[in-house]
């Protein structure tokens, strides 16, 4: 499992079978195997359980399932997390991550209250897919030959902190997550407060999920790829079905580089710098990258506007 705590992690090199063992060893290694009795083929057939239930769509895939859970516990070991909290609370992060866009459509919650889907009529317009995801958990997690948590004890417990991390992936409800994390550190964080702990999670969960940028360009580029064609995807079916259309996911309007710019400085670097407030030396990890990504960026984005200076100045 060389370099799988290691933020650069190339996960493009992994094919089906291997992302479970790798998932599967993320498990033991955190302690959850040892502290929830989870027998081998347990865990075996509830990572296979809910593979099956990823859709095949460009981006929201098995494998962003894996690049989260990867991230989440990369964050886990680069800020000494594992002896601060407990074990069932890495358990929920660990499931909360392999579970958090199970059975993904490939449209994202705006299309569906557009779209009045009966996907948003039954989840009352909020946070659509994300109690859409947890549902299907909680189904994979009801076979009983799939059921990690049979042997945990409080495990209603666990159950609700793996449904409230996979609702905090909603971006609709990122400001709160923050402003809850953000007062915890500034009031001194606990680790012995459990809500505290839970506002740790919820950050720790949402920087994995958008964590594409911090990886190499090798290995981001291809999913920046991937998300925007499934946004192109997305934008064509609102044209189709005379949906209001999402501008940013347009490909006649969208500027990628520039919307990769805005992303890095409006979401990920707020979050990430947060993040590390908890051991300033877990930057050089995470938001080193993030600079250098955002700017690589700027450089490109500065180039298209000289050129663009340059092809009107020609015209004239
Ligand atoms: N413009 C970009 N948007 C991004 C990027 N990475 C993630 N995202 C957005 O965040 C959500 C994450 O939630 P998910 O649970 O749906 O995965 C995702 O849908 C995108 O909208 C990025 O690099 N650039
Ligand atoms: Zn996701």
């Amino acid at each position: 499992m060389r370099d799988l705590a290691e933020p650069y992690f190339d996960v493009w090199r992994l094919d089906r079978d291997s992302m479970i063992d790798h998932i599967e060893y993320m498990y033991h290694d955190l302690g959850v195997v040892r502290a929830w009795k989870i027998p081998r083929s347990t865990l075996r057939m509830f990572l296979l359980g809910v593979r099956e239930r990823y859709q095949d769509n460009p981006y929201h895939n098995f494998k962003h399932c894996f690049c989260v859970t990867q991230m989440a516990y990369s964050i886990i070991c680069k800020l000494r997390l594992r002896n601060k909290v407990s074990v069932d609370h890495l358990g929920a992060l660990l499931t909360a991550a392999v579970c958090h866009d199970v059975d993904h459509p490939g449209l994202n919650n705006s299309y569906h209250c557009h779209a009045r889907t009966p996907l948003a009529i039954l989840y009352n317009y909020k946070s659509i897919l994300e109690q859409h995801h947890f549902a299907v958990a909680c189904r994979i997690l009801s076979n009983k030959e799939r059921n990690i948590f049979r042997n945990v004890n409080n495990r209603d417990e666990v159950l609700t902190n793996v449904g409230d991390l996979i609702l905090a992936t909603d971006l609709a409800r990122h400001k709160d997550v923050m402003e809850t994390y953000r007062c915890n550190i500034d009031t001194g964080f606990d680790f012995k407060n459990n809500s505290h702990v839970l506002s740790l999670l919820k950050i720790i969960i949402k920087c994995a999920d958008v964590s594409n940028e911090v990886r190499p360009e090798t290995v981001a580029s291809p999913w920046v790829d991937r998300l925007f064609a499934e946004y192109s995807e997305q934008s064509a079916r609102e044209k189709r079905e005379r949906l209001p259309v999402t501008t940013y996911m347009d490909p006649d309007l969208v500027n990628v580089p520039e919307s990769q710019e805005g992303f890095i400085r409006g979401i990920m670097l707020p979050m990430y710098d947060e993040l590390c407030r908890l051991a300033t030396d877990a930057r050089v990890y995470f938001v080193s990258p993030l600079h250098e990504a955002l700017l690589r960026y700027e450089i490109q984005n500065m180039r298209e506007r000289v050129m663009k200076t340059f092809q009107f100045s020609s015209r004239i």
